[in-house]
């Protein structure tokens, strides 16, 4: 059995709102065993926590982890242009290959903002599987469908074997999930067939939902009704979804979701670049919905610090409602954690016995941490990616005083930097 025992933590305790010290904490194989304030025991191997803080490993709510050969590449555009004149196209260019080693350079990316969860959409899933099987993070990987500019049937049969190859692999640490891309690319029976196949799976959808104006305003044009209504009409919401960005959604529809078991992901710093607007992230809390947090992919971020989105999308709030109360730290860590946890169905995002193994660390000696006045602020307020040392997830250190461990950074970045030029040839 692998023991990892942790010694002198001190540790954000998400559920009670407050930084526990002085405990001890034990890893059995993959989950946490014990939490006490002494345990000794011998373990294959014990990490004095002193002058480290101990998290939940987050989960990036949201992203495209194969976009990064697009970071940089088409900026100060909005989501129409963006995508409809330059990633679009240059995604049609994309081989597996580079989806493979941009994913991989997201991910390290992720984990050194001490992110051990994804909730990926994007195609070539089964190569981005292998990268999250290798890396050690987790995955909710997600197949990104559209069928209205033709190749709807194909992308369903990649869908099923990839569902086939991949579902629970990695000792469960891949989850493969039905993902419409968005009511805009996807026609009705497209949907209807696609909810079909989530219930089949683990009954859960992912999609990008109230994403722009221009999105709405077609919606009503063609529909007669907002998007996510249009969804909920479909029977949508009998299923558990994950939806990404909801900026533009009525009172009407903010109650309709906080009825149904939707989750939907804030991204703020996409919304910011590419002018959607603000999600009602205020008004969500009011009625108790549980929202994730995430990235989006890094060609409209550009990148995949889930730390400094944190930082912005808390700050961001209070300017918009004019409410400096408005989306407490503490509530943006929870999106991060908790309801991380909740949204992908890994039980994780808290540290508790018998919840999987999967902790960062950060350096309490950093100066963001200095003076230790409120280490709930600190970690939305004050610091930032560079602070966090070390990752566990599943139960095995994948990254020990920021190096990871389990895959090749710089090839990583090389095989990147050569195949990016490579595509731009194409
Ligand atoms: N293009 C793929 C499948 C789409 S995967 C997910 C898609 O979401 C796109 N995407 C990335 N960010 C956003 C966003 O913020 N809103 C909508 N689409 C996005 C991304 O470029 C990608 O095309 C195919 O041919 O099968
Ligand atoms: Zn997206």
């Amino acid at each position: 059995m692998n023991m990892i025992l942790l010694k002198n933590v001190s540790y954000l305790n998400i559920e009670k709102e407050k930084i526990e010290d002085n405990y001890d904490i034990l890893i059995e194989n993959n989950k946490i065993s014990k939490i006490s304030s002494k345990i000794d025991i011998k373990a294959d191997k014990i990490i004095d926590c002193s002058g480290k803080l101990a998290v939940p490993a987050y989960t990036n709510g949201h992203t495209h982890l194969g976009m990064t050969m697009m970071r940089n590449l088409a900026d100060d555009l909005d989501l129409n242009t963006w995508l409809n004149e330059k990633i679009w196209p240059v995604e049609d260019k994309l081989t597996s290959e580079d989806i493979y080693w941009a994913s991989m350079l997201s991910i390290v990316e992720n984990i050194k903002s001490g992110v051990g969860t994804v909730y990926d959409m994007y195609y070539s899933m089964d190569r981005v599987s292998d990268g999250i099987i290798e890396s050690g993070i987790r995955g909710v990987l997600t197949r990104g469908m559209m069928d209205i500019s033709g190749g709807g049937d194909e992308r369903i049969d990649e869908l099923l074997e990839l569902y086939k190859n991949y579902h629970n692999s990695g000792n469960g640490r891949v989850k493969i999930v039905p993902a419409p891309h968005s009511i805009y690319t996807c026609s009705k029976e497209y949907l209807i067939k696609l909810m079909d196949i989530a219930a089949s799976f683990d009954g859960v959808i992912n999609t990008h939902l109230s994403e722009t104006k221009k999105e709405v305003e077609d919606c009503l044009k063609e529909h007669s009704t907002t998007p996510a209504k249009y969804l909920n009409d479909l029977g949508m919401f009998d299923l558990k979804v994950v939806a990404a960005h909801c900026v533009h959604l009525t009172d009407e529809e903010i109650d309709l979701i906080s009825e149904k078991d939707v989750y939907p992901i804030y991204n703020p710093s996409s919304n910011l670049k590419l002018a959607s607007g603000f999600a009602p992230i205020d008004e969500m809390l009011k009625k108790g919905i549980k929202l994730g947090i995430g990235t989006d992919g890094s060609s409209s971020n550009n990148n995949q610090d889930l730390i400094e989105e944190m930082h912005i999308g808390s700050i961001v709030n209070k300017a918009v409602t004019l409410d400096a109360t408005s989306v407490p730290a503490i509530e943006i860590l929870k999106m991060a954690t908790l309801n991380g946890g909740k949204l992908t169905g890994f039980n994780n995002g808290i540290i508790v016995e018998n919840a999987l193994a999967d902790i960062a660390l950060y350096d309490l000696n950093a100066l963001g941490f200095t003076p230790k006045n409120n280490m709930i602020s600190a970690l939305c307020y004050s610091t930032n990616s560079n602070y966090v040392t070390d990752l566990i997830v599943d139960g095995k250190v994948i990254m020990e005083n920021r190096e990871i461990l389990t895959v090749d950074e710089e090839k990583i970045k090389y095989e990147v930097n050569r195949l990016t030029e490579k595509l731009l040839k194409r």
